[in-house]
C-alpha cells in the first residue's frame, strides 16, 4: 500500500501499471474515494501507469481539519507526482477532481501535458450553496441527504435496477464529516476561470448527458473557455459516467489518449 506523508495527514495513493507506461493520473470527486475508478480502469489500453490518490478525509486517507483549499488540494496532486517522479502526466478528473486538474495545469504546464475534465467546471455552484451544505453536513451529517445526492449522480434507471447502487451510497455517507466539508469549502472557494481560460493543452471534457450536479451546458461552458478543448456526452449517465456508463468513457478516454500521448 503507497502513501504521501504530509506533515499533519498521510494520504492513500494506489499506484499501478509498467513503470515506463503513459502516465495517467485520477482525481475523485466529492464523496467519492480511488475505487469510482474501478469499473474503468480494465477497458483502457493495458500500457498505462495509472495514479490514484484519495482526498483528505476520503477513502483511507487521513482527516486533516477542514476547511481546505483548491490551492491545497492541488499541492497535493503535485507533490504526489514529485513523489513518484512522474512526467509528462495526462490528469483526468472528475467533478472537485477536474477543479483540482484545472489548479494544477495552470500551475504546472511543464507536469500536465493532458487534461480530461469529466462533470466538472471551472466555478461549480455559488459558496452561498457550498456553506449550506457545509452546515447542514456539520448539524446531521451525510446519511440525510445521501439520496438527494445519489438522484444526482446516477440516472433513475440505474438507481432503480443495479443492485450495487447501495454501494455508492455507502461510499458516500462513510466520507468524513471532516473531508466532506473541507473540500466544500474548496469547491467554494474556488473560481478558476480566468486560468482555465489560459490553459494551453490537448483537453478533453466529458459529461453524463443527466448529470444533475454539474449540468451539461455548465461543463461545457468551461469547454468553451479553452482553445481547442473538445466537448463529448455520455449518454445515459449521470454525474458518475465512469461508474455508470465504464464503456463508453473508456471509449472516449482511449480515443483521446491514442491522439495525445502517443
Ligand atoms: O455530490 C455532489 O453534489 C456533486 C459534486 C460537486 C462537486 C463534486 O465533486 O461532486
Amino acid at each position: 500500500m503507497q502513501f504521501l506523508r504530509r506533515p499533519d495527514a498521510i494520504l492513500h495513493i494506489s499506484d499501478q501499471g509498467p513503470r515506463d507506461g503513459r502516465v495517467v493520473m485520477f482525481a475523485n470527486s466529492l464523496g467519492t474515494d480511488l475505487r469510482v475508478w474501478d469499473l474503468l480502469l480494465p477497458l483502457l489500453p493495458a500500457d498505462l501507469r495509472v495514479i490514484r490518490f484519495d482526498k483528505p478525509g476520503h477513502g483511507l486517507s487521513d482527516a486533516s481539519p477542514a476547511p481546505y483549499s483548491m490551492e491545497g488540494l492541488a499541492a497535493d496532486a503535485e507533490a504526489i507526482c514529485e513523489a513518484l517522479a512522474l512526467q509528462n502526466v495526462t490528469f483526468i478528473g472528475l467533478s472537485i477532481g477536474g477543479l483540482i486538474g484545472q489548479a494544477l495545469a495552470a500551475k504546472r504546464p511543464d507536469l500536465i501535458q493532458a487534461l480530461v475534465l469529466m462533470d466538472t467546471a471551472a466555478k461549480i455552484g455559488s459558496a452561498q450553496m457550498w456553506n449550506s451544505r457545509i452546515a447542514a453536513v456539520r448539524e446531521s451529517g451525510l446519511e440525510p441527504m445521501g439520496p438527494a445526492i445519489m438522484e444526482r449522480w446516477f440516472t433513475a434507471p440505474y438507481r432503480q435496477e443495479r443492485p450495487e447502487f447501495a454501494l455508492w451510497t455507502n461510499m458516500l455517507t462513510r466520507t468524513t464529516v471532516e473531508g466532506y466539508t473541507g473540500c466544500c469549502a474548496a469547491i467554494a472557494g474556488a473560481d478558476l476561470t480566468e486560468s482555465t481560460r489560459a490553459l494551453q493543452l490537448p483537453v478533453l471534457v466529458l459529461c453524463g448527458d443527466q448529470d444533475g450536479s454539474t449540468p451539461p451546458e455548465l461543463v461545457q461552458a468551461t469547454a468553451d473557455l479553452i482553445t481547442g478543448a473538445e466537448f463529448r456526452l455520455v449518454p445515459e449517465a449521470g454525474h458518475i459516467p465512469c461508474a455508470e456508463q465504464p464503456e463508453a468513457t473508456a471509449r472516449l478516454i482511449t480515443d483521446f489518449l491514442e491522439r495525445t500521448t502517443r
